[in-house]
């Protein structure tokens, strides 16, 4: 059985990314293959999928770090490279690189989001430190500020990390399975924060596979298993019979190596 993508254009307004006939090969294996997709400005977009299904590859080609095969990206209406160097998007990945050992501060991973706006070099002003000072507070973790990130919990650093793109004030934010491992405390807080985010304007495209968080957290939903399954809003594309043909055309690797159909999070 194939489910055709639901046609979804919400939108007359901006759309902060457009994905056209993307296919992309990583080694031997097609990640992509032929995908087509559109972001809408001022809403949260969730890419969900198995273990395999190409979310990351999607992100990171929207972050320029995949070239793709086939197919061609535009971000806020301009070229990937492009729109990278404007500042303007955000990213949190799936795997931080902060190192445990490394002597920096909450605060100053946060500062870290300012540097669009004071360059490398120069020094944070007044306003830059207010900026981190309200992007901590909003992600309730003023208390941690001058804290060793090292030392934070798994939750609190990619809470760290979401601050980081709030102080960026990024029109678009990347976010990579944010939810791994987080509690249920730190989530809501996350949430919470997107959802003001795109309230305000801002775009937020996260790939995740834990189905429990999508109704929360979603605009509208994009089902990938290497193709995109299905787009759309959060009931029109995780009903039973769209899930189950996901989970059935997952690429064969993935299918092997899954022997359930989680209610909770695809395998
Ligand atoms: N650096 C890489 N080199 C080679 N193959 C890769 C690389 N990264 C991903 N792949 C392959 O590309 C396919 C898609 O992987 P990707 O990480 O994009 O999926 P995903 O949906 O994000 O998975 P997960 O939920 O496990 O993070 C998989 O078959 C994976 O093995």
């Amino acid at each position: 059985m194939t489910v055709q993508p639901l046609p979804y254009s919400p939108h007359t307004g901006p759309l902060a990314a457009v994905v056209t006939d993307l296919t992309v090969d990583r080694g031997q294996v097609r990640a992509l293959d032929s995908v087509s997709l559109t972001v809408p400005s001022g809403e949260i977009t969730v890419l969900l999928g198995p273990n395999g299904s190409g979310k990351s590859t999607l992100l990171q080609t929207l972050l320029g770090l995949v070239t793709p095969t086939a197919g061609a990206v535009r971000i806020l209406g301009q070229p990937v490279r492009k729109a990278l160097r404007s500042g303007r998007v955000s990213t949190v990945p799936q795997k931080d690189a902060l190192d445990e050992g490394f002597p920096i501060t909450a605060a100053e991973v946060v500062m870290q989001g300012r540097r669009r706006f004071t360059g490398a070099w120069r020094r944070p002003s007044a306003e830059d430190r207010d900026a981190v000072t309200e992007a901590l507070g909003r992600v309730g973790l003023t208390r941690v500020a001058s804290r060793r990130i090292g030392e934070l919990s798994g939750g609190q650093r990619r809470r760290v990390l979401l601050a980081r793109c709030l102080a960026q004030e990024a029109d678009l934010l990347l976010l990579d399975e944010p939810f791994n491992g987080m509690d249920a405390g730190s989530e809501e807080v996350y949430i919470d924060v997107l959802r003001e985010l795109t309230a305000a304007g801002r775009t937020a495209l996260i790939s995740t596979h834990h189905l429990g968080t999508v109704e929360r957290l979603a605009d509208s939903v994009a089902l990938l298993n290497g193709r995109l399954v299905a787009h759309g809003p959060v009931a029109e594309t995780t009903t039973p019979q769209i899930l189950s043909t996901l989970l059935g055309a997952r690429p064969p690797a993935a299918a092997a190596a899954a022997d359930h159909t989680a209610e909770e999070a695809l395998p």
